[in-house]
């Protein structure tokens, strides 16, 4: 129960890896907002979750990370339900090249307007307690994947942005460390609509395949992961690689 007496909020907390995340806060003693535009799909994770852990422990709320107001609502809910929030998980994301400003909007604008959110709220220069937020990016936030340059881009701006509000807030004393969590491929729904979502780089899927028969993630692994930066106070500006058999942390070059 690494996470007692904390208070964390996730969102794209219906499905695939911010549902897992969940989960394994729960198991960790954390209470948890679930955060997502799916209400249909919020509804039914927070049902069974009742059943597991018991009502008062999370709470969903439908939100749409591309709405201040949402976002700016679900948050003061959140801490109004739970008393604080000591941990964000920046997790709702999507991967559609046809639809690129779609994808800029929510994984890299969303991120960025949910940290901006958590931090009014958890600020120990402001009154709140300090924390740990921490981003889902992905391995195409590190490196090249011609399969999604639109997504990859999206993905380089969460590690940037990560990056760089660990720095302010060292530098500043929000008492928050900022984390990037950077999977490769992971068995989801995301994962699983690939190839339709690839758009004019789909003659490229080829390399989809190869990849695939190295082996993929298990949500499991990387909810893993997501504990682990939010509990090691160790770590703060880090980026946390997990591929298939491997997890390791990025070495940046000092410029
Ligand atoms: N599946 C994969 O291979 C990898 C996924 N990722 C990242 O992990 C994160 C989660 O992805 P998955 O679990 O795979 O996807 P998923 O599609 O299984 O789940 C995403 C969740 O986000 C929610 N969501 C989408 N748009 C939203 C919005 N505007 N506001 C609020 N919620 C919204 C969806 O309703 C859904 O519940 C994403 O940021 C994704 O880019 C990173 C590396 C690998
Ligand atoms: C080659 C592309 C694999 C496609 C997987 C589908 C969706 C993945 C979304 C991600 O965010 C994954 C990010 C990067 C995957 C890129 C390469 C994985 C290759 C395996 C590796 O290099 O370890």
């Amino acid at each position: 129960v690494m996470l007692k007496g904390k208070v964390a909020v996730v969102t794209g907390a219906a499905m695939g890896i911010g549902q897992a995340t969940t989960k394994l806060f729960l198991q960790n003693g954390a209470k948890v907002a679930l955060l997502d535009l799916n209400e249909r799909a919020g509804k039914s994770v927070k049902k069974a979750l009742d059943e597991e852990y018991g009502p008062e422990k999370t709470v969903f709320l439908q939100c749409n990370v591309e709405s201040d107001k949402d976002v700016k609502d679900a948050f003061q809910t959140a801490v109004k339900t739970f008393k604080g929030i000591d941990i964000v998980c920046n997790n709702a994301g999507i991967l559609n090249e046809p639809e690129w400003e779609k994808s800029v909007s929510i994984n890299l604008t969303g991120v960025i307007r949910v940290g901006f959110v958590a931090l009014e709220h958890m600020n120990k220069l402001t009154g709140g307690r300090g924390g740990v937020i921490v981003n889902t990016a992905s391995l195409a936030g590190l490196a090249p994947r011609p399969v999604f340059p639109a997504y990859a881009a999206t993905k380089h701006g969460v590690v940037g942005f990560t990056r760089s509000m660990a720095a302010a807030s060292d530098a500043l004393g929000y008492g928050i460390r900022f984390n990037a969590l950077c999977p490769a491929g992971v068995q989801t729904n995301l994962f699983d609509a690939i190839k339709a979502q690839m758009g004019q780089f789909s003659d490229l899927y080829y390399l989809v395949e190869q990849s695939v028969q190295k082996g993929i993630l298990d949500v499991s692994q990387v909810a893993e992961g997501a504990l682990e930066l939010a509990t090691d106070e160790t770590k703060n500006g880090e980026a946390l690689i997990l591929r298939y058999n491997e997890k390791k942390y990025a070495i940046f070059p000092t410029l």
